[in-house]
């Protein structure tokens, strides 16, 4: 489903091209072998109505033979003709199962594509949510209900062929009129499709809260906190409601589909009864013989049933089609994020004053939010210093470590970073450990090497960055080393505590090697020895990098080259610890507040 450009609302006879083409290029030999099904399939059915037609004339004529003899051609031209029919659906039936798979893994990775291209501001978006969510649920549905479809449609096309030629034979102008049984079938296709698009868009939102409520209920890490307290039985009766919703939204979506389908069967059925009684009445008259009359019959309900059967597949095809717009919207999306983001390009322009990255009058505000996160922030950070940033919760500190990894682009103002920053992809390198960073559920080697995925089977690279951040202490001693799973979910692996998943944290921002190393809260859970001891570290394993620590305890700042304090989005001051005392305002009255409950502590 490569999808780019396509006008949304494509035709449908352009949609099921491209479905076709869709399943020959992703699965070739399995299109190749259903296509030869498909025509066994048609010169089997010929065998049987022509070898059955014989048939019945040898037995009905007046001189009908004696003995089994002369009908031999004819069984055997229908044994033949079942043997083929049914041979060749069997081994579609198998291939389209293959074939789905397929074709359902190039259209997940298509979505999984787009996700990993667009920019962070987009992946957040409810919009976008909701559109992800959709197009995944449907990427793994659609192609199965595509495969099925087209190749109905091919199989329903040869048969429907095969009954209308036969039933040319015994009276060419019923066949016009059983073909007009496609018609009902066809005048519903439509608008039970779009009901289908509507309703599913509609539950999204819905289904997406459902499943997140089904992700705390059944996830590892949620279950601490939610037994502990004691919130599940809550949780899963809001999980009962949205599921009682979306299914609801289903069951009125169906309710309007098969009133319109029994609608349709009924004026299908109609036209059929009327084809046959046609024939049976010209049989009685005499006009067309017995023999003939019954295998018409075979043939319009041959004809009348595949009639209804493309239309079947048609509107299947235009459902999925829909669908396959939406998929086509998506891609776009990653389409729009290349063209938007080689826009703004700043990443490769020099930094002023041998400055590693420079942030000069930057504004932002995320989207969706009314009040800006970050206004007017001018800082420099130079290689061999370390610049600390301080301020209250939501001031802003973490929002300048995005914009420096550059995951979002500011509002106002400019970032810029010096030329050798920029990496394989156009981002800067920066070796960043976030709050909240990742843990990733992979061997003690791959949460490390994942800090530089070029380098990542660089074994003695990732020993010496454990080493460096201290976590070789404990990774030498699980089963496995550095091979150990950090997940007790996959078979011998097993868990770190918060402190060591932060030196391994430390250990993958090691590893990147990058000119510029962000630190935002580094030492929140380790012990006091571990903390100094990664404090004083610090200097010895970026010494000649940039530096940025943002940090609520000051052990981790008093030494930092540079001090900025945040207020509000603003920088209220800067300086060095020195100065900053000396001056009395903020960072002082937060040093001396700290210091103050310390020295209560221990008095305590
Ligand atoms: N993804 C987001 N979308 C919308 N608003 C956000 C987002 N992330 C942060 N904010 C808001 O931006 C402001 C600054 O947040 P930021 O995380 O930079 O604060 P901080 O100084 O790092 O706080 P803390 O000390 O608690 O870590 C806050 O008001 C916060 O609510």
């Amino acid at each position: 489903m490569s999808g780019s450009g396509r006008a949304p609302g494509a035709s449908l006879v352009s949609n099921t091209v491209e479905a076709i083409r869709l399943i020959r290029r992703t699965a070739p030999r399995e299109y190749v072998l259903l296509l030869v099904c498909t025509i066994v399939s048609g010169i089997g059915l010929v065998l049987l109505l022509v070898a059955g037609r014989e048939l019945i004339r040898d037995l009905t004529v007046a001189d009908r033979p004696d003995d089994i003899g002369p009908l031999v051609p004819s069984l055997v031209g229908v044994a033949v003709g079942t043997g083929l029919t049914t041979l060749a659906s069997a081994v579609q039936a198998e291939v389209r199962w293959l074939m789905a798979h397929l074709v359902e893994r190039q259209s997940v990775t298509t979505v999984v594509d787009v996700a990993s291209a667009v920019s962070l501001a987009e992946l957040e978006s409810p919009d976008f949510q909701d559109h992800l969510q959709r197009t995944l649920r449907q990427a793994a549905q659609r192609p199965w209900d595509l495969v099925q479809a087209v190749s109905q449609l091919a199989g329903a096309a040869v048969g429907g062929l095969v009954g209308a030629v036969v039933l040319a034979t015994v009276e060419p102008w019923l066949v016009p009129a059983a073909l007009l049984v496609g018609l009902p079938v066809l005048l519903v296709a439509g608008r039970n499709s779009r009901a289908m698009f509507v309703a599913v868009s509609a539950i999204t939102p819905i289904n997406r809260e459902r499943e997140y409520l089904q992700e705390l209920l059944t996830g590892r890490d949620e279950a601490k906190e939610i037994r502990a307290f004691e919130s599940v039985e809550h949780l899963r009766q809001r999980y009962e409601q949205r599921y009682d919703d979306e299914i609801e939204g289903f069951r009125a979506v169906s309710r309007l589909r098969s009133r319109r389908l029994l609608l349709a069967g009924v004026g299908a059925t109609v036209i059929t009864v009327a084809t046959l009684a046609v024939l049976v009445g010209l049989s009685i008259d005499g006009r067309v013989p017995l023999a003939d009359a019954a295998i018409g019959a075979v043939a319009v309900q041959q004809l009348t049933t595949r009639v209804r059967g493309i239309g079947g597949s048609i509107s299947s095809i235009q459902e999925s089609s829909l669908f396959l717009d939406d998929h086509a919207a998506f891609v776009d999306r990653a389409h729009r994020a290349r063209a938007g983001s080689t826009s703004p390009a700043p990443a490769r322009t020099a930094a002023p004053d041998g400055a590693a990255v420079a942030l000069d009058d930057v504004s932002f505000t995320y989207p969706g939010a009314t009040v800006p996160a970050l206004r007017g922030v001018s800082l420099a950070l130079r290689p061999g210093r370390v610049t600390a940033l301080v301020g209250a919760n939501g001031s802003g500190k973490t929002t300048i470590a995005k914009l420096i990894c550059r995951l979002y682009d500011p509002d106002g103002g400019a970032i810029t970073w010096d030329a050798a920053l920029t990496g394989s992809g156009g981002l800067p390198r920066v070796g960043v450990i976030f709050q909240d960073f990742l843990r990733y559920q992979l061997s003690a080697h791959d949460n490390i090497a994942l800090g530089d995925s070029r380098r990542h089977v660089d074994r003695a690279g990732v020993e010496a960055s454990a080493r460096a951040s201290g976590a070789d202490t404990f990774l030498t001693r699980l089963a496995r080393g550095l091979d150990t799973w950090l997940s007790p979910a996959f078979e011998g692996g097993t868990d770190l505590s918060v402190g060591q998943w932060q030196r391994v944290a430390m250990a993958r921002a090691v590893f990147r090697d990058a000119p510029v190393v962000v630190l935002d809260e580094p030492t929140a859970a380790l012990d006091p020895l571990a903390e100094r001891e990664m404090i004083d570290g610090t200097t010895a394993l970026f010494g000649d990098r940039a530096v940025l620590v943002i940090s609520h305890r000051f052990a981790n700042v008093v030494n930092a080259d540079d001090i900025v304090v945040l207020s509000e989005g603003e920088i209220v001051e800067r300086g060095t610890h020195e100065t900053l005392m000396a001056r009395g305002g903020t960072y002082a009255e937060m040093y001396t507040t700290q210091a103050a409950a310390f020295g209560a502590e221990r008095h305590a």
